[in-house]
């Protein structure tokens, strides 16, 4: 299979972007594994496929694809690229986008300067639902790992988050905490790790341990579940400035009941075709 794909990023967070309207694309997690390898293949966090809508009332599709090989429900700062992306190719000369992902349905705005905002919908704090094992919800859960007990917030933006609060993040424990908490068996579908340091009511430094994939240089459900944690816990206003090691993310959440609205750069790097 002759693949052509467009190689984009969210603040560092990269993807490799992939028509599937213009071009026939058959992918398998094997074959997303080898794209997603940074030394054997093109090197990315995610690869999104961008497909005709199912929905009539929607513009678009775009799947998710980790790069472990698995398919997930969201992705911010994809979403963001997502709409870049289209526009490039012609595919639409709308600003406001409508597309469907396996979480629900998106609506993104182009603005100026390749900046995008994206409504990410309301996030979801019911346990069950993010998913994570507890019975009743909370604004934080103690969750005991390799016998610590460590306070983390749980929230679903499509995709599930936890949330740690630091000190300092330069000094947070991300690569040994990140991949035990991924994988702990109370996330049941795993789990993204935000670790979130709160600099004033507007202002926070965030990493994130991506399920399926790592640390990476930004993650936009990430920053939208941390600013959403930590407004349900008192500690930061409607509108925040999420800063990651790849840059700063606008996360703007009124509270329960209200989506939360992400707005970021994109960045389109180069085009290429592969042939698997
Ligand atoms: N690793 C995430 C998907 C990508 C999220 C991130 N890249 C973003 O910008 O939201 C998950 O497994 O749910």
């Amino acid at each position: 299979m002759r693949l052509k794909f467009t190689k984009m990023h969210g603040l560092g967070n990269d993807f490799v972007m992939v028509d599937g309207i213009t071009q026939r694309v058959k992918l398998s997690p094997e074959k997303v594994r080898q794209i997603a390898d940074r030394h054997t293949g093109i090197g990315c966090d995610q690869l999104l496929l961008v497909e005709a809508p199912r929905n009539p009332d929607v513009d678009f599709r775009y799947r998710i694809y980790n790069a472990d090989g698995s398919e997930v429900e969201n992705c911010g700062n994809g979403a963001r690229c997502f709409a870049r992306f289209v526009r490039d190719r012609r595919l639409t000369s709308k600003d406001q986008i409508l597309v469907e992902t396996a979480a629900g349905i998106l609506q993104l705005k182009v603005q100026e300067k390749e900046q995008v905002s994206v409504d990410m919908g309301e996030p979801v704090l019911q346990p069950g639902e993010i998913p994570f094992q507890a019975d009743i919800q909370a604004e934080t859960y103690p969750l005991e790992v390799d016998g610590e007990v460590y306070n983390v917030g749980a929230v679903s933006m499509g995709n599930p988050h936890a949330v740690l609060l630091v000190d300092d993040v330069l000094k947070a424990p991300v690569e040994s905490l990140g991949p035990a908490i991924e994988c702990h068996p109370r996330f049941p579908a795993r789990v993204n790790v935000g670790f979130l340091q709160i600099e004033a009511r507007d202002r926070a430094r965030l990493r994130v341990f991506e399920r399926g994939v790592g640390e990476t240089r930004a993650c936009g459900t990430g920053a939208c579940a941390a600013m959403v944690s930590a407004r349900l816990r008192g500690l930061v206003d409607e509108e925040v400035q999420i800063t990651l090691p790849g840059g700063t993310l606008t996360i703007h959440w009124p509270g329960p009941g209200e989506p939360v609205t992400m707005t970021g750069p994109t960045a389109a790097v180069y085009h290429g075709q592969i042939v698997l």
